[in-house]
């Protein structure tokens, strides 16, 4: 479980993150999800213990990150953004270094490594060396790093980024499996339709504020009083613009440049204002032959979140 209370950082006069609250319950995964800056990495590394805020605190299992950073560490797994790998090691090695410094005994490591490279994939190359694996194979050896005192909490800094489609695949494989073991996931990405996809719960940040949280449907629906309307009409297109520009909840009004008589425009109200609108367009002799809510796009949900917060 991961609690981050008031959590702010300032780097300077510039602050990073602004008074952060989440709680994230054992056994979730949550994707972190904002802009290129938003205060990710920041968040994360005060997690690792690796950064102190300048103000707040946060827990993970319990254990407050400044007052008692060597047993968060023994609970916690992070993946940093960017990582080294010392290249002179093969994978085995490279594994087998990471347990020794987690005082993990030479017996257990021997049975847990090849486990954690079944995990990974990565069995076929244990006597590989490091820096001659593939990008997307250093990201999983380095997941398999993050793993290997057994952790329940698991921060994955942009696990995704700079992998191919068939690798992102791969992780998100990976990812389930790793909630199948119980693990509370909290990972990153700019990229909202893909944490969408593998995660439980998401968190919008931007600017260093969480500007929405909730299951991914949740977010979906605080949009939804912004909802895209598509109408197709029959004939008399330009009078059906002029009606439906005469109404206050509508704005927006676009025409369709591959369908001269399909219009679209931006409705705010509920279902029943929806249902409203179209009874009165109707009475109205506008000649509606179909009318219907255009699927929210993620990416624009996301959009319409991160929107001139700063
Ligand atoms: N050491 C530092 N000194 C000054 N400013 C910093 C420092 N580290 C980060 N920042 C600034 O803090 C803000 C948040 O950075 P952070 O790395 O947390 O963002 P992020 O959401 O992880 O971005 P990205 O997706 O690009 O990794 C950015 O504006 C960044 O420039």
């Amino acid at each position: 479980m991961i609690e981050i209370k008031n959590l702010t950082k300032k780097y300077g006069s510039f602050t990073a993150l602004d008074s952060l609250n989440l709680t994230i319950e054992k056994g979730t995964v949550f994707g972190f999800v904002g802009h290129n800056g938003a205060g990710k990495s920041t968040t994360f590394s005060i997690l690792a213990t690796l950064l102190a805020p300048t103000s707040g605190t946060a827990f993970v299992n319990g254990f407050d990150v400044t007052k008692e950073p060597h047993k968060v560490r023994k609970h916690i797994g992070y993946m940093p953004d960017f990582f080294g790998v010392y290249d002179q090691f093969k994978v085995e090695e490279y594994l087998d270094f990471y347990g020794a410094s987690y005082q993990i005994p030479y017996e257990e490591r021997q049975k847990l490594i090849p486990q954690l490279l079944d995990l990974v994939s990565l069995s076929h190359k244990k006597d590989a060396y490091v820096d001659l694996l593939s990008r997307g194979m250093k990201q999983r050896l380095c997941l398999a790093r993050s793993l290997i005192h057994d952790p329940e909490v698991l921060i994955l800094d942009e696990p995704a980024s700079g992998l191919d489609p068939r690798a992102r695949i791969e992780m998100r494989e990976i990812l389930r499996e790793l909630k199948h073991m119980g693990k509370t996931i909290m990972i990153s990405s700019h990229i909202l339709p893909e944490l969408a996809e593998m995660c439980d719960v998401l968190g919008v940040i931007n600017g260093g504020k969480l500007v929405a949280t909730g299951k991914v449907e949740e977010i979906q629906q605080q949009l939804q009083s912004n909802k895209v309307l598509k109408v197709l009409l029959l004939s008399d297109v330009q009078r059906a613009i002029q009606f439906f520009e005469d109404i206050p909840a509508v704005s927006n009004i676009q025409r369709s440049e591959q369908k001269e008589n399909v219009i679209s425009f931006a409705f705010e109200g509920t279902d029943e204002d929806q249902i409203n609108l179209l009874k009165t367009a109707l009475n109205n002799e506008i000649m509606i032959l179909s009318f219907s809510q255009e699927e929210s796009n993620l990416e624009d949900i996301f959009l319409e979140i991160t929107k001139g917060v700063e």
